[in-house]
């Protein structure tokens, strides 16, 4: 099956600083894959560049097999929703799905008519007097009803309150189920993602830190307590991505293919979240670095 994304020392540089380096990854398609990563890690760069909104410095990229924004066909394929739910305020929600119709070939005027009624939006109401929750879902419903076999959402609900966040990723993981297609979707929030992504990418100051299914990834992921013990004592097929002591233990957090069966540790399995926290406080170079989980 073509890759969703896939990325080859992928780099990006605005001036002298690296936005996105050494970025090599492969993305099965079906699959909601959430990139996660604190503020300025480069989430936004990887996405642009995914859309062909933004040329690589270094590297490359292909998403479905093309070149992004390679020509028409390749456009109607990814359909991108930038970070700030852009629509137009002086635009009616009805003259929004006008102009989709307009720009898009595979425009499907149905679903978008049904999916603006089913939210309850007036079609004669002007964008600019939407809440933010509206405007997502404005948002996402012109981003759906061009049909694309890629979507990719740039912080969709970062501006969203709980339920208007919930709403937002409910509509749209029906969207997926019923429309088969591909979500790329960023997010520096982790709970967001644990409900709605089964891929999972974490970017950390510019560079991807691990990248997997996230049922492999809470599979091959483990904490292990017990009494203080050296990092270097640890089996060398444990990778360390966190390492905490105090005086009498120690609390790592590694990863590892083989079952662990040293009687010392209480073995517990990890939350998405505790695993993402932890690929986000690694330090860039730890002891038997893990770069990256792909399957
Ligand atoms: N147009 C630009 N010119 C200069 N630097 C930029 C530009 N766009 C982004 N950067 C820098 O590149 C780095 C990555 O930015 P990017 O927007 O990709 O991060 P992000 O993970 O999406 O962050 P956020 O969660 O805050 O949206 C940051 O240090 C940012 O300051």
């Amino acid at each position: 099956m073509t890759a969703v994304l896939q990325a080859h020392e992928l780099g990006r540089r605005y001036g002298r600083r690296w936005a996105l380096r050494d970025c090599t990854i492969e993305i099965p398609a079906g699959h909601v894959v959430g990139l996660v990563g604190p503020n300025g890690a480069g989430k936004t760069t990887l996405l642009k560049m995914a859309a062909g909104q933004l040329a690589p410095t270094s590297g490359s990229i292909t998403v479905l097999g093309g070149l992004p924004a390679a020509g028409p066909a390749q456009l109607a394929k990814v359909g991108f929703v930038a970070q700030d739910t852009p629509v137009y305020a002086g635009l009616s929600v009805a003259d929004h799905l006008r102009l989709g119709a307009r720009l898009n070939p595979g425009w499907d005027a149905a679903l978008a008519r049904d999916r603006i009624a089913a939210l309850g939006l007036d079609p004669a109401h002007k964008a600019g007097r939407l809440s933010g929750g509206q405007r997502a879902q404005l948002a996402l419903t012109l981003g759906l009803a061009k049909r694309p076999e890629v979507l990719i959402l740039d912080e969709p609900v970062a501006s969203l309150d709980p339920l208007a966040r919930r709403e937002f990723l409910q509509g749209l993981m029906e969207a997926v189920v019923e429309h088969e297609l591909s979500v790329l979707l960023s997010s520096h929030l982790v709970a967001d993602l644990e409900r709605t992504c089964d891929y999972l990418v974490v970017l950390v100051d510019s560079r991807v830190r691990v990248a997997g299914e996230a049922d492999r990834l809470l599979s091959t992921h483990h904490r292990l307590t017990g009494p203080r013990r050296d990092p270097d004592r640890l089996p060398a097929d444990q990778e360390i991505v966190s390492a905490r002591h105090t005086e009498r233990q120690s609390t790592f957090i590694v990863r590892t293919e083989s079952p662990i069966h040293d009687p010392a540790w209480t073995v517990s399995r990890l939350s998405l979240e505790d695993l993402v926290l932890a690929y986000m406080e690694m330090p860039a170079e730890p002891r038997r670095a893990v770069l990256e989980v792909q399957r």
